[in-house]
């Protein structure tokens, strides 16, 4: 659907150019759902605005659906662009119009008779979970139902792909979670191609199939959601997959741990898939003669799977803690020593 092929795009000229996006080459797939995740400035605006023709790249090719968005121009290049449809952070709804007319707007500039637009109108807010509210102003609306007009403005003109922009780093957790729930439900319902720039890996784990990290303009990591989470291999990518799995609270809980238990040896143990369910830790305690203290665990769900920590402080021989995790090693469970007497 989308084909990314050496795209470099600098701005400014000579010896004061900056270089937004390097090198960049990648495929998303037709129903896809696509993350690219980075820090400010890593150029992730710059690689979705290349993505619906608001930037040409400087060289390499960006093709969707077969088109080469950057070979077309005028009304070709609009064509092209009706195809691929935009959400915000800051929603950038008209003020002075109602919902149904926000809705509405993409369908009246592309000349659809008014019964029509009505019609599918209907039709989308129905799909966003709006009815009961096509009248009221955006000011009248919470974020996330300003959310959900931006959403079905987008996808009033029968879009192919779905870029969105920060879409939910202006909402509290709770509302976030709802909007990607819709994200993901319309991407189910209509085998819609979905990318979205976010600096949050809670919104990478919960919506998305693959995702790109990008650092200093370039993709440094690039693949499925669990794999990544299971072994991050780039310093960045494991910061960002640290901000799901170990909040400031964990890494904090650790210190103060190893401070007040210089004992022993503190462990982490990563579980995937189905070894989430599996009583490991009950076989450990039974067999081995050591104190097992647990620290903190959680079970994060993407959607290649499960995928589960457990922070456990084990305290007894060295020997035996050594068996104890060969034992884990055994039983498919990855560990981690983060700290030993
Ligand atoms: N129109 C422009 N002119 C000059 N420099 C630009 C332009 N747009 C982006 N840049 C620069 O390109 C780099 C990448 O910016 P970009 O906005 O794509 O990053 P980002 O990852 O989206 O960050 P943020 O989340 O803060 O928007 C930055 O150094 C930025 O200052």
């Amino acid at each position: 659907m989308i084909h990314l092929s050496d795209v470099n795009k600098r701005f400014g000229i000579g010896t004061t150019s900056i270089s937004a996006v390097e090198g960049v080459s990648l495929e998303i797939a037709k129903g896809e759902i696509f993350g690219i995740i980075g820090y400010s400035g890593a150029g992730k605006s710059t690689l979705i605005r290349l993505l619906n023709g608001l930037e040409m790249p400087t060289s390499g090719s960006v093709k969707i659906g077969g088109r080469e968005i950057s070979a077309i121009r005028g009304g070709e290049l609009r064509e092209a662009r009706q195809k691929v449809s935009m959400i915000f952070q800051h929603f950038n709804l008209l003020w002075s119009r109602t919902v149904k007319e926000n809705i509405g707007f993409p369908l009246e500039i592309a000349g659809v008779r008014k019964v029509e637009r009505e019609r599918k109108v209907a039709e989308l807010i129905e799909l966003v979970g709006l009815s009961g509210r096509e009248n009221a102003y955006p000011s009248e609306l919470s974020g996330g139902q300003k959310q959900r007009v931006g959403i079905a403005r987008a996808l009033a003109n029968d879009p192919e792909v779905l870029l969105c922009d920060e879409a939910t780093s202006a909402l509290d957790p709770e509302t976030t979670d709802s909007i990607l729930n819709l994200l993901t439900d319309i991407n189910e319902r209509l085998g819609l191609t979905i990318v979205l720039i976010t600096h949050e890996m809670h919104v990478i784990r919960k919506i998305c199939h693959r995702v790109a990290v990008m650092e200093a303009g370039k993709v440094v990591e690039i693949g499925n959601v669990l794999d990544v989470f299971q072994a991050p291999r780039e310093a960045i990518t494991k910061r960002f997959v640290l901000q799901v799995t170990e909040p400031v609270e964990t890494r904090q809980a650790i210190a103060h741990i190893k401070e007040e238990y210089p004992s022993g040896s503190l462990i982490k143990l990563i579980f995937v898939g189905e070894r989430t369910e599996q009583p490991v830790l009950a076989s450990l305690i039974r067999k081995y003669d050591i104190d097992v203290n647990i620290v903190q665990g959680n079970i994060s769900h993407t959607h290649g799977g499960a995928y589960g920590t457990l922070l456990l402080q084990l305290v007894g021989d060295a020997d035996v803690i050594a068996k104890a995790i060969n034992y884990l090693h055994e039983e498919d469970v990855k560990t981690e020593v983060i700290g030993s007497d």
